[in-house]
């Protein structure tokens, strides 16, 4: 896929984001370009080493502070979704060239600075260059007013509006992502408990569960119910810190050197709630731990919420002190399991209603079969599918299905099933033999059987109709496809038959 394609789809997915109509404005005018090898010194030191580095070239100086401090965490989230793979982004002013930054000067998100003293980073503060805030809270670099004819977007009074609402939120929403709501959290019966508790202590923190532990795998949404208790605290006034337990540890270690931890302490310590990620990462950083003992008991006692997540339950947290485990396990424990495949199947449902895509069911049962227990590769899934789609202007069909996401790399699982296992699941899902199946019989309880094999075999392998017809009885090939065309139409009117093909399905892709 090449960068322009890239950028078009990323601007289509970013219609369901808040993002600002005049900072749209200026995404629709960047350009994406990929940034070569000898230029990734620009990239934020904590750019994972696998990622694909681009540059995005804006149009100027502002959009370019703007867009950097406020959205691109959320661009690099968005386009590591549709590519499946980390994205590091620097965003330019695009009269910006490599060759002319004068090779003495670091890059200055490698400049050493002091950490910023405030209770409210900017979003992905990580892979900003550090704001400098000036006496009213707010960061220079942001506030600052546009240079004359800097852009032509909008008039001086709404850029001013503008910066003043954009002041205020990224004060208060700090790093919560945007798209993170309870409102787009879909429950099943794989994660209901843990939405519950979620939900609870968003309406009445500090209150009912004291601290609230939520554990899962990868990708299957803590994070995203974290950031959901966190806009719901901030929405009702209240002050919010999220933190990943990496962000925490680097805080305290710059505090430590720069000897800001009386800050750094009245900074944990002003919050009504505290959400940390990742907890299990602190584990057996002894300073880390200290501190973060000293900062639970305090907001504890003053009857603050604490969040916490982590990927597994805090007895399994080997290296993790006592005291803190014996804490950890003082208010509720919520675990979050993989969601089953009505589940998936909603969450795909919303998210591709979420990006006006119309995805016919029997596609969303098709991705939702292939990826079983990682949410965030079924995002990854869908994108790639509308990636694919407008890439070679094709119609939506099974088959473009099946060939964006074969496409995919290894938490998919590909269709290694072949036409006998297909039949025999379908059997036994009927309670009938194979051997009947695949006879003669023309019995109901027989028939429609066999006419969902065939279809089913249709879909999930490249058996001909006649290789079909003849696994059951001689039959000929326009049987086959008056059968797999009859189970088509049927299951867009009939539930039953509808959900057992997918409980079928679901069956094979276990297997
Ligand atoms: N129940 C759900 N409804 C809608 N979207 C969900 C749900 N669960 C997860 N997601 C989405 O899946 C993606 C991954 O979720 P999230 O980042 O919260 O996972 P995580 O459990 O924190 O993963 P990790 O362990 O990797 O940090 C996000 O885009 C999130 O919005």
């Amino acid at each position: 896929m090449n960068t322009a394609t890239i950028w078009r789809t990323t601007l289509t997915q970013l219609d369901m984001t808040p993002i600002d109509a005049l900072t749209k404005t200026w995404l629709q005018d960047a350009h994406l370009i990929e940034l070569p090898a000898s230029a990734r010194h620009e990239l934020a030191s904590d750019a994972p080493e696998q990622s694909l580095a681009f540059a995005l070239q804006v149009p100027n100086d502002l959009a370019c502070d703007i867009i950097t401090t406020r959205w691109q965490g959320l661009l690099e989230d968005v386009m590591r979704d549709m590519l499946g793979q980390p994205v590091a982004l620097v965003v330019r002013n695009s009269t910006y060239t490599t060759a002319a930054v004068p090779e003495v000067i670091p890059p200055v998100h490698e400049r050493e600075v002091p950490p910023a003293r405030t209770a409210h980073p900017p979003m992905r503060q990580h892979h900003a260059p550090p704001p400098q805030q000036n006496g009213n809270g707010y960061y220079d670099d942001v506030s600052r007013p546009p240079m004359q004819n800097e852009f032509s977007y909008a008039s001086p009074n709404t850029l001013e509006d503008w910066e003043n609402e954009q002041r205020a939120n990224m004060l208060a929403h700090n790093r919560l992502n945007p798209r993170y709501t309870f409102g787009a959290f879909i429950v099943g019966n794989s994660n209901r408990l843990a939405h519950a508790a979620s939900l609870a202590v968003a309406e009445a923190p500090g209150e009912s569960y004291n601290p609230l532990f939520l554990y899962g795998g990868v990708g299957l949404g803590k994070t995203h119910l974290l950031h959901a208790i966190g806009h719901q605290g901030v929405d009702t006034g209240l002050a919010v810190l999220y933190v990943s337990s990496e962000q925490f540890t680097n805080e305290i270690v710059n505090a430590i050197r720069y000897r800001t931890t009386e800050e750094f302490r009245a900074k944990y310590r002003s919050v009504d709630i505290l959400l940390v990620d990742d907890i299990q990462f602190i584990a057996g950083k002894e300073s880390t731990e200290e501190e973060f003992f000293h900062t639970f008991n305090s907001l504890y006692e003053m009857s603050k919420q604490i969040v916490i997540c982590s990927d597994r339950p805090p007895k399994a947290i080997l290296s993790l002190e006592e005291r803190l485990r014996s804490r950890f396990e003082w208010g509720l424990i919520a675990d979050i399991q993989p969601p089953d495949l009505e589940t998936r199947m909603a969450i795909l449902r919303v998210k591709a209603d979420l990006l006006h895509y119309h995805v016919p069911d029997e596609i969303i049962a098709y991705i939702a079969g292939r990826v079983q227990t990682n949410i965030r590769e079924l995002e990854g899934c869908l994108n790639r599918l509308m990636a694919y789609q407008k890439l070679h202007r094709v119609e939506l069909t099974m088959d473009v299905a099946r060939a964006a996401i074969s496409s995919l790399g290894t938490d998919t699982r590909e269709p290694t099933l072949n036409s006998r296992q297909i039949a025999q699941a379908v059997a036994d899902y009927y309670h009938i033999s194979l051997e009947a199946m695949c006879g003669k019989q023309r019995d109901k309880y027989i028939v429609t059987p066999r006419q969902i094999a065939m279809y089913l075999i249709r879909q999930e392998t490249s058996t001909s109709l006649l290789e079909i017809g003849q696994l059951f009885g001689g039959r000929d090939h326009s049987t086959v496809l008056h059968s797999c065309e009859k189970i088509d139409r049927t299951i867009h009117v009939n539930q039953t038959l509808r959900r057992e093909i997918l409980a079928i399905r679901e069956q094979l892709m276990r297997e």
